[in-house]
């Protein structure tokens, strides 16, 4: 395919609609391709993105001490990632160029699962702007009405029975980075975000209309995702590649800003719940060879391993790092 392609998602709403069966089709292609599409039809109005971007712009415009204060910790990976906080785990030591704010699924202090796995909890909640539990909280249900849809549509395509993948994310560790791209010189080296694949089940993003984010095709090109306005970029992350045995593909992207101007997004990525161990569910591809994941485990060495003194053991599940 080497492209990545625009699916109206409209059909995948009904299993009756009379587009169900090709648009599945149409999906099952780019995932098992490029691993990337683009989606539009979600009924997420253009006005509730742009209320979203508004409002992750306000969260970055806080004073930095005050940034600070609400930065997160070993114990909480939720609230401020400062600036060049993150070294990918690839030993190259170069940091990333973006700030962030870490969101995970919204749990009350006194939920019952919060005693089966310790992760789970309440978000911090930026005080300096008030509307933002409300605006991301919106948003997020959204976009949680749409992984459903389209896990859904992968059930289908590859065959598995109905709520298969959709019941895995009952109270899930599903979690949003809210992030901020300074401009990059033109000649500047480095990355926005270095290049990575995403290792949860699936990734929705509102693309920046200032671009930057590239795709790796099978031929090692970076190419840019098509977004019609109003769309959504999708991709397939490490989960959703394991449980398939190697037909969904989980490809590596990264984010170069050279716009000039700010760059915002804020990726959306799908995780089931704690408990969950994701394994094959096919016959895996005669290549196709990787341990399972359980969830729980798998987050909490996502955690740890952001800190810039902490390394990968040999238990860590595979985070995202490109092997040569
Ligand atoms: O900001 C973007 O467009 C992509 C971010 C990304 O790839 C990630 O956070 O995993
Ligand atoms: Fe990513």
């Amino acid at each position: 395919m080497g492209r990545i392609p625009t699916i109206d998602i409209t059909p995948l709403r009904d299993k009756g609609h009379p587009g169900y069966d090709l648009t599945v089709r149409q999906v099952m292609d780019a995932c098992a391709d490029i691993g990337f599409l683009s989606i539009s039809g979600t009924e997420i109005s253009p006005d509730t993105v742009q209320r979203m971007r508004t409002c992750v712009q306000a969260i970055f415009d806080i004073d930095e001490d005050a940034k600070w204060e609400q930065a997160i910790t070993r114990e909480n990976y939720r609230g401020f990632i400062p600036l060049g906080f993150f070294t990918p785990n690839d030993g190259s030591g170069t940091a990333d160029k973006y700030e962030g704010y870490k969101l995970h699924y919204e749990v009350a202090n006194d939920a019952p699962i919060r005693s089966e796995c310790a992760l789970y909890g309440p978000n911090v909640w930026p005080p300096q702007v008030p509307e933002a539990q409300s605006v991301i909280l919106g948003y997020w249900s959204q976009l949680d009405l749409v992984a459903d849809t389209l896990l859904g549509a992968l059930e289908t395509g590859l065959g598995l029975p109905a709520r298969q993948l959709r019941d895995a994310f009952r109270d899930p560790m599903t979690n949003m980075t809210l992030l901020h791209y300074p401009p990059q010189a033109p000649h500047e080296d480095g990355y926005g975000i270095h290049p990575h694949k995403d290792t949860d089940a699936l990734t929705i993003i509102a693309p920046d209309p200032v671009g930057g984010l590239e795709v790796q095709t099978r031929d090692g090109d970076w190419i840019t995702p098509d977004c019609p306005p109003g769309g959504f970029v999708v991709n397939i992350g490490d989960m959703l590649e394991l449980w398939s045995g190697g037909r969904l593909k989980s490809t590596p992207h990264r984010v170069v800003n050279r716009s000039g101007r700010e760059r915002y997004s804020f990726p959306y990525f799908a995780v089931p719940r704690h408990d969950v161990i994701v394994a094959p569910l096919l016959t895996p591809l005669p290549w196709f060879d990787r341990p399972p994941v359980h969830c729980g485990h798998w987050s909490a060495e996502t955690w740890r391993t952001n800190w810039p003194d902490e390394t990968a053991k040999d238990t860590t599940p595979e985070l995202g790092t490109l092997r040569d």
